[in-house]
């Protein structure tokens, strides 16, 4: 395993996911530590397959979740704010209902048929081209991906691509992870500069509640979401997901996707 993950890695892999549906849980741990040693080389992130306690015993990045795991929110009591929890969605509502609950990314697939997720409808190159035109995380198709199909994938709208069998059923999976990357490459820079959950000054957006509403924004804390709507300086108490944020501590204070925030202003007489 380590062998054709490092092959993957000289060929530009930028993400690792390690899946492994047989190995005993104390395996697991043994791999997933073994493998973090290897992508922290690269400077590449590991992401778990379903367990987030593996994650955290091996210090891997994150956790990929499927729908039937466990929710986002318990993931991240798990694994704290830092590390990267991802989901996998099958259609458009899933992917929206990902954004909002604070995904970091989706997966978006099976795009094809395959062997290594037998019995799954594809998702076709249509809910691609639908993830991309409406979801600001990163999308991630997955699904039956290779070499000869990508262009298919990217021109429906995907600028992540994960593939299992074409690279790791494949004797040289540097040079295939090359060529794939070129692919990648040659279709970002066909269309202009605007990463996938970045919006164009560069910070990520998310999905908050302010006062009862659903909005996009930028604001990394409370005050700069005060600020965004020119409430810092008035007197008015914040409150986060029901609990009530003293001032001084706005600045260090941080919104995440999906969180509630309420501002409320005193009036006389009540
Ligand atoms: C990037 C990515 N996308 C989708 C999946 C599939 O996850 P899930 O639906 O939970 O199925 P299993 O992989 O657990 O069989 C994934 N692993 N990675
Ligand atoms: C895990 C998973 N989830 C959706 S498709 C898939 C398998 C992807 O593997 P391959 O690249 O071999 O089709
Ligand atoms: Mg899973």
């Amino acid at each position: 395993m380590l062998e054709v993950i490092e092959s993957a890695l000289r060929g530009g892999a930028d993400i690792v996911q390690l899946r492994d549906k047989i190995s005993s849980k104390r395996e697991l741990v043994e791999k997933a530590k073994r493998l973090k040693d290897l992508t922290a080389r690269y400077g590449v992130p590991l992401i778990v397959n379903d367990h987030p306690d593996v994650a955290l015993a091996a210090d891997a990045d994150g956790v990929h979740l499927g729908q039937e795991d466990m929710p986002i929110s318990v993931a991240r009591e798990i694994l704290g704010p830092k590390r990267i929890v991802g989901l996998s969605t099958h259609r458009i509502e899933q992917a929206r209902a990902a954004e909002w609950e604070g995904a970091d990314y989706i997966g978006v697939g099976p795009v094809f048929p395959t062997a290594t997720k037998p019995g799954r409808q594809a998702v076709t190159t249509a809910y691609v081209s639908q993830a991309a035109a409406d979801i600001r995380i990163p999308c991630v198709a997955i699904g039956g991906i290779t070499e000869n199909n990508a262009d298919e994938v990217l021109k429906a709208g995907a600028r992540r691509l994960c593939a299992v069998s074409a690279i790791v059923g494949h004797d040289d999976p540097e040079a295939v992870c090359r060529r794939l990357l070129e692919k990648i490459e040659a279709w970002n820079s066909k269309t202009p500069k605007f990463e996938e959950g970045l919006n164009r000054t560069g910070a990520p957006e998310i999905r908050v509640v302010i006062n009862g509403r659903n909005e996009r924004t930028q604001a990394a804390t409370l005050l700069e979401l005060a600020a965004q709507y020119k409430l810092e300086s008035r007197n008015i108490v914040a409150e986060l997901d029901g609990e009530v944020v003293p001032r001084r501590l706005w600045g260090e204070t941080s919104v995440r996707g999906g969180c509630a925030v309420e501002f409320v202003h005193f009036v006389g007489g009540g």
